[in-house]
């Protein structure tokens, strides 16, 4: 044996042997299991080194809990794994998108929960139509709107628990389910360096107080970088900072002053005072920047751990400002940045370095146009077809002028002209005959294909070719959200729209002004993928096709450095001819710059509860190719059970409570921040003799039991599925399985799957040959059908 292996060996001996004193400590005292219910907040987040996989900071919060009537109700029903789906649970389910919006404790996004107890729970016809509902709310006062905006994934049933069953498997529940400050005192000190213990149901922002000396940078230090990246910045890259705000400018009219101004060559960073439109332009997101900070950090200390979900959501999600003019830079601190941000071919080389300041979003952006704008032309969706960003300068009457080096091709930039209430105006389109006003070269069909939190998605018709596309209006700006926070939202599926090329991803054709609507034109698919599966006449060849294909659309993500964030079923379409795609990049997220080793952190919970990774609902930042992985595997379950494993991965859900038990581990957060074992090169040489496994917890592994452990919801699956798909649900996101190790699992790689290849200047399709996509009445092909139709039943239901 190596003697790198005796140490690594050696060093687990003693891990386990600390771990099972705590671990005695806390059963004694508190029982068999890792649950708790305690709503105490106890433990201080705090930020220091992660020592984990990453190399910028994660702070661990204390998660959120509500008491949890799901846990009974749902206990009442059985956990079988037939595909049956209940009208009731189609009622009463739901899922939401939870980006840029906020958790208020009291506040409309728990009332706007479905009361645990309307869950169904006989999982019998599947004739119900689903409801959608949405809670989603807005960082920015939306959520007091109080708006209900459907979701569709409310309408798959969840997996349900056997009570019965369930507590034999698992002990004593109501014991098992208190975790309490003292656990937190004996066990937490086994827990990582960079995170303290989940010991409460509240999510907090991190103490700011407690950011090391040494993320916090001078003022003197942050002008100096921010002259040297001046110095380093070409002038395309000043050309192109004000990118942002120039499509601020564009959606709310500013004067073509300031849009001229922030052309201006002075105006090399966003931090320059060299010119006082930009420095108006950079104090004004200062202000908001440290209020929205402060607010914060208020949060935090003001409410002993337990502030308002929003303001900590405020401080986590956006733009990590850390509060009262503590500055990070982007390389200590990772912060996580936003599609809209940045374009993932953007050179990040020196701009790695940039202070974070509050128009680092706009910083990014300036390395999105870097590369481009020095280029003239733009990334088009689609291979044939060369994008073009009309508004630009020069233009006539709304007429773009081809740019001179490119005759096809026209500058990026909206026009210093540009005035954003005239009609019609193509901000970016892959046609070359978008000079009429939309309304004149494309027709409504009058037929909703469906709405979310992001705005509402029509059938048109093109008026030229008699071609079908669906538009997405995008909502207009909430009262209480601001101008930036709402620019930002639309720029994010923007930037994607403009920029991925992938059979698997949806192709935005092009995205229009007009009327003060903007409105994305995409290619249409004719189904949702989620009425597909409501169907329940899929094969499975047809699910392990689709599943396939909603892989590779993110290996095609993941490989360019961008994260979904929010995969669900309601994210999918798929065309005629089989082949799905990925849609609604508004929660997307840049994890790596080209040509930097550098992860940059997700941060604020976002995405759709029962699709949710755990350590979305714990860490504050987080790695969001995992959390990919993870929902694409809910995916795949939701195929193949049609419905939810659980309602949301949090312990409060007795589902997901059982899905961690029996993994010989007390403690959930422990679990999450597992890391991957070290290799043991001389395992095949030396043999060790068997250790009898002695079981520290009180979870103790039982795989004969199909209610606890990964087995509560593998064994629903086929066999031959277990494998990665127990990888890619491992609760420990740095154990998960990545897209690549995914794409070359053995089941994977063999099957069949539809595939466009390229032909020429076309797209050819591929068919798999043991298989063939169902397809449904269009009446019922989108979620806006299948609301429509569950209406009309209810309504003839109710005048019965
Ligand atoms: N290209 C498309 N072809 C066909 N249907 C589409 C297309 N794009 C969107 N849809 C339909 O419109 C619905 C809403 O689209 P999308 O998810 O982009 O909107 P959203 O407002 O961001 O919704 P969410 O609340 O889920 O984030 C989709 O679930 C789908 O049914």
């Amino acid at each position: 044996m190596s003697s790198l292996t005796k140490l690594l060996q050696e060093k687990r001996k003693n891990d386990t042997t600390v771990n099972a004193a705590n671990s005695n400590t806390l059963g004694s005292q508190h029982g068999p299991s890792l649950l708790r219910t305690t709503s105490k907040s106890i433990g201080i987040p705090t930020d220091r080194n992660n020592s984990g996989t990453t190399t910028s900071v994660t702070t661990v919060v204390p998660i959120e809990s509500e008491d949890d009537e799901s846990s009974s109700s749902m206990a009442s029903s059985s956990f079988d794994g037939k595909p049956m789906i209940s009208s009731s649970f189609l009622t009463a389910n739901f899922a939401h998108t939870a980006h840029m919006y906020s958790r208020e404790r009291s506040g409309s996004f728990i009332n706007n929960y479905n009361h645990p107890n309307e869950l169904a729970t006989s999982l019998g016809s599947n004739s119900a139509l689903p409801a959608r509902r949405n809670s989603r709310h807005y960082l920015n006062g939306s959520a007091s709107s109080n708006r209900q905006i459907p979701s569709l994934s409310s309408s798959i049933p969840y997996a349900v628990p056997n009570s019965n069953k369930d507590t034999s498997a698992n002990g004593n529940h109501s014991a098992s389910s208190s975790l309490t400050s003292s656990w937190l005192e004996s066990y937490g000190s086994s827990m990582p360096n960079n995170i303290s213990a989940i010991d409460s149901n509240i999510i907090t922002s991190p103490v700011v107080n407690s950011v090391e000396p040494r993320f916090v940078i001078s003022k003197q230090k942050l002008q100096k970088s921010a002259q040297e990246n001046s110095n380093n910045a070409s002038a395309s890259v000043s050309r192109s900072s004000s990118f942002s705000s120039q499509l601020g400018n564009l959606f709310f009219s500013k004067s073509s002053k300031d849009i001229h101004n922030s052309y201006s060559p002075s105006h090399n960073n966003t931090n320059s005072t060299s010119n006082g439109s930009s420095t108006n332009n950079s104090n004004t997101y200062h202000v908001q920047s440290n209020a929205s900070s402060a607010d914060s950090a208020k949060g935090s200390i003001a409410g002993n751990s337990i502030p308002k979900p929003m303001r900590a959501r405020q401080y986590s999600s956006s733009r990590q400002q850390p509060p009262s003019g503590t500055s990070y830079t982007d390389h200590f601190f990772g912060s996580p940045t936003s599609v809209q941000d940045v374009h993932p071919h953007a050179p990040p080389i020196q701009n790695q370095s940039l202070p974070r300041s509050h128009n680092s979003s706009i910083g990014d952006l300036k390395r999105f146009f870097k590369k481009t704008s020095s280029t003239n032309s733009l990334h088009a969706s689609s291979n044939s077809n060369s994008g073009i960003m009309m508004g630009s300068p020069p233009v006539t009457n709304g007429i773009p002028v081809p740019n001179s080096n490119n005759p096809t091709s026209l500058n990026r930039m909206p026009s210093a002209n540009y005035s954003p209430h005239s009609y019609g105006d193509t901000i970016y389109s892959t046609t070359n005959n978008a000079t009429l006003p939309f309304s004149k070269r494309y027709l409504k069909t009058g037929d909703d294909l469906g709405a979310g939190a992001g705005g509402s998605v029509k059938l048109v018709k093109r008026l030229s070719d008699k071609k079908i596309f669906a538009v997405k209006e995008f909502r207009a700006k909430f009262e209480n959200e601001t101008k930036r926070d709402y620019v930002k939202k639309i720029t994010s599926e923007y930037c994607i729209g403009t920029t991925l090329n992938n059979p698997n991803i949806i192709e935005t054709i092009e995205i229009v002004y007009e009327n003060e609507r903007i409105l994305q034109v995409m290619e249409y698919c004719d189904y949702d993928l989620f009425a597909i599966v409501m169907s329940n006449k899929m094969s499975y060849e047809e699910i392990c096709c689709c599943f396939k294909q909603i892989l590779t659309g993110v290996q095609y993500l993941h490989s360019i450095g961008l994260a979904h964030r929010d995969l669900k079923l309601d994210n999918c379409v798929i065309n005629e001819k089989g082949i799905v795609k990925l849609i609604d990049f508004g929660a997307a997220v840049v994890f790596s710059y080209p040509f930097s080793k550098t992860l940059v952190e997700a941060s604020g919970i976002v995405g759709s509860d029962p699709y949710l990774a755990p350590e979305v609902c714990i860490f504050s930042k987080y790695d969001p190719r995992p959390v990919d992985i993870w929902s694409t595997a809910i995916i795949f379950a939701c195929m193949i059970l049609k419905k939810f494993p659980w309602k949301i991965p949090k312990l409060r859900d007795n589902s997901f409570k059982l899905f961690c038990s029996g993994r010989d581990c007390d403690s959930l957060s422990a679990l999450v921040t597992r890391t991957p074992d070290p290799p043991s090169y001389d395992n095949s040489m030396v043999q060790i003799p068997e250790e009898k496994p002695s079981h520290s917890s009180h979870n103790v592994p039982d795989p004969s039991n199909p209610n606890i452990g990964p087995q509560r919801l593998l064994h629903s699956l086929p066999e031959e599925t277990h494998h990665i798909i127990n990888r890619m649900v491992d609760l420990a996101p740095a154990c998960r399985a990545n897209i690549d190790e995914i794409m070359n699992d053995e089941w994977i790689r063999n099957i069949e799957m539809c595939h466009m290849i390229d032909d020429g200047f076309n797209r050819k399709l591929v068919h798999a040959s043991d298989h063939t996509h169902t397809q449904v009445d269009q009446s019922e092909a989108h979620i806006a059908g299948l609301e429509k139709k569950k209406k009309q039943k209810q309504e003839a239901a109710d005048s019965q």
